[in-house]
């Protein structure tokens, strides 16, 4: 029962810092970032609420997943890509993991890839997690996820692994639904772009804020070292 009720209390948080974010953020004829996962899907409904009801106009949105276009479509919110809208006045989204620099984890829900590149063509990036997220350093506490394609993902796997900023980490295939890291199949969980997910666990000892020169070195995906002094990051959270 108690597990019940800590859900549906963090799902009102989540619904309260979702609506907050549109409320905040979101004008009238503004070419929006629409993220994905449980917290960002309260952003959606916001906004398509608020197109219903009159209070937003003119709206272009850009989807960050398949679910999420769906989840838009449903309610009305006219969208578009980045093809024909690369310039976005605001992205709201959630996070895995949030470290006192405002780095990020995410693609718990497989969506980074697409997230990655839609957040970072929006002037400002509206960050909603609940406090569950904070974190001192990424990783311990959420696996990092990172994209890869399926050509020789093993052979990728041992070169991910075989980075030194990642010595003690444990790349781990991410089997099953797409939309979660838990083993729920047998089969590689496949991303909206065809691709597959590894999901790096590592040690407490060895938070992957040194990580970004994983990144650096070709890593597809992992930490978003999005620092303070981004003056679009903006952390909202409850
Ligand atoms: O891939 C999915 C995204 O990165 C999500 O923003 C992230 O996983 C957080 O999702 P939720 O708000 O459901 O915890």
């Amino acid at each position: 029962m108690r597990s019940v009720a800590r859900r549906a209390s963090q799902d009102e948080l989540k619904k309260q810092v979702g609506f907050k974010a549109v409320d905040d953020y979101v004008k009238s004829g503004t070419v929006i970032g629409l993220g994905t996962g449980s917290t960002a899907a309260f952003a959606v409904e916001r906004v398509g609420e608020k197109l219903k009801s009159g209070e937003l106009k003119d709206i272009i949105a850009i989807p960050t997943s398949i679910r999420t276009k769906e989840q838009a479509e449903g309610l009305g919110i006219p969208l578009a890509t980045l093809d024909t809208h690369s310039d976005l006045d605001v992205a709201i989204d959630g996070a895995d993991e949030v470290d006192p620099a405002l780095n990020l984890v995410k693609g718990g829900g497989g969506a980074l890839f697409r997230e990655k590149i839609v957040e970072m063509c929006a002037k400002k990036f509206i960050v909603i997690v609940d406090e569950s997220k904070l974190c001192d350093g990424l990783g311990p506490g959420f696996p990092v996820p990172v994209e890869i394609v399926p050509f020789c993902h093993e052979h990728t796997m041992r070169q991910i692994a075989a980075l030194p900023a990642l010595a003690g980490c444990e790349p781990v295939l991410r089997l099953g639904n797409v939309a979660n890291n838990q083993k729920d199949g047998d089969e590689p969980a496949i991303t909206d772009n065809g691709n597959y997910i590894v999901d790096l666990k590592c040690s407490p000892q060895r938070p992957c804020g040194r990580w970004r020169t994983a990144q650096g070195d070709g890593g597809c995906g992992g930490p978003w070292p999005l620092h303070r002094h981004d003056h679009r990051l903006h952390c909202g959270w409850l």
